[in-house]
């Protein structure tokens, strides 16, 4: 009979998971979710729900992987949230079954995997596609994302310079304090933009604020936010010149604005390159879409629970 299930809150989740830990599990699902085995991984379009008097959405992301028997939903709510707001913006929580009987083996904080895994698969895109010889990062969004993309983006690569731009001077402030390393603070999107090798774009803009006019040749541009069909975070030219890159296909075509609207074509998912069924090309301008995938969550809170598991079991 199983016991009741583990509750591994917020600062639990940041002590237990570690992105060099996470990165190869991540490198892993995104393999196997372009292969398309259904042993490997069952994983929808998620379903959404709109809060319409509350200018939010509810996701709902179940995943099954029987090979490796991880059963897992997220739940996670985002709204659009004023600036200046203290309300979080993402709110999320990550549930674990246990496939053979279909009891919950435990409930965590999905804010911090949240934050980490969607970090870590934008830093491995920019290790399949960005050029080697990159020195410059950009980050336009100084929120939570900001942060965890600057600690990954920091940690797996050396960068000369590392730029953000906020539309509040009073972001810019709060994300320079709460890093660890040097940031250039850019006046303006183009000045954080022009001639940066990386661009991670983690607004929660519905517009596009990255233009295409503004981004050096074979530059790697990460997209992070507008995860809604009718959300822009880049111009039409910048998604027609580059070559784009998506975490699923499907949630592409479904999700994101800057791919339906625009009209590019999804040119291989993150998966396919490092199964190597389709190529990189670093050489050319090149845009990964990212919206998130329920795979992403049920992969970390695995590797959460594993070591949560690890560490209670020593006297
Ligand atoms: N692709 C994925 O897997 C995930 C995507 N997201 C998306 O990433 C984005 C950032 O999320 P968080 O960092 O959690 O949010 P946050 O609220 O912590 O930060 C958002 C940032 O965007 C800025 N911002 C808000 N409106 C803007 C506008 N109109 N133009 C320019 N900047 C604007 C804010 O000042 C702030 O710096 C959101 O769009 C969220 O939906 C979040 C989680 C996972
Ligand atoms: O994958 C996720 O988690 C999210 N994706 C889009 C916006 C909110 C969270």
């Amino acid at each position: 009979m199983a016991g009741p299930p583990v509750v591994i809150w917020k600062q639990e989740v940041e002590r237990l998971l570690r992105y060099r830990e996470l990165v190869p599990r991540l490198e892993e699902a995104l393999g196997k979710c372009s292969r398309r085995d259904r042993a490997e991984v069952i994983q929808p379009v998620r379903t959404s729900l709109p809060l319409q008097k509350h200018d939010g959405f509810l996701l709902l992301m179940p995943t099954y992987m029987e090979k490796d028997k991880v059963l897992s939903t997220k739940l996670v709510c985002f709204y659009k949230r004023e600036d200046g707001s203290t309300l979080p913006a993402v709110q999320a929580t990550v549930v674990l079954l246990d496939p053979e009987y279909g009891n919950v083996k435990a409930v965590m904080d999905g804010e911090v995997i949240t934050g980490m895994r969607t970090a870590a698969v934008s830093a491995i895109s920019a290790k399949l596609l960005m050029r080697p010889e990159a020195e410059v990062l950009a980050i336009l969004g100084t929120g939570k994302q900001a942060l965890s993309h600057y600690d990954v983006f920091t940690e797996m690569f050396l960068f000369k310079e590392v730029r953000v731009w906020s539309r509040t001077r009073q972001g810019a402030e709060r994300f320079c304090r709460s890093v660890s390393g040097p940031v250039t603070v850019c006046a303006s999107v183009e000045e954080a933009v022009r001639g940066a090798d990386a661009i991670v774009t983690v607004t929660r803009s519905t517009e596009p604020v990255l233009f295409g006019q503004w981004v050096k040749p074979g530059a790697h541009v990460a997209a992070v936010g507008a995860c809604r069909p009718d959300w822009r975070e880049l111009d039409d030219v910048l998604m027609k010149e580059a070559v784009v890159y998506a975490d699923s296909r499907e949630g592409a075509m479904t999700e994101s604005g800057d791919i339906i609207l625009s009209g590019a074509e999804v040119f291989a998912e993150l998966g396919d390159v490092i199964n190597g069924t389709k190529p990189s090309h670093r050489e050319k301008t090149t845009v990964f879409k990212s919206l998130g995938m329920g795979v992403e969550d049920a992969v970390s809170a695995e590797l959460v629970f594993d070591q949560w598991k690890a560490k209670a079991s020593k006297p």
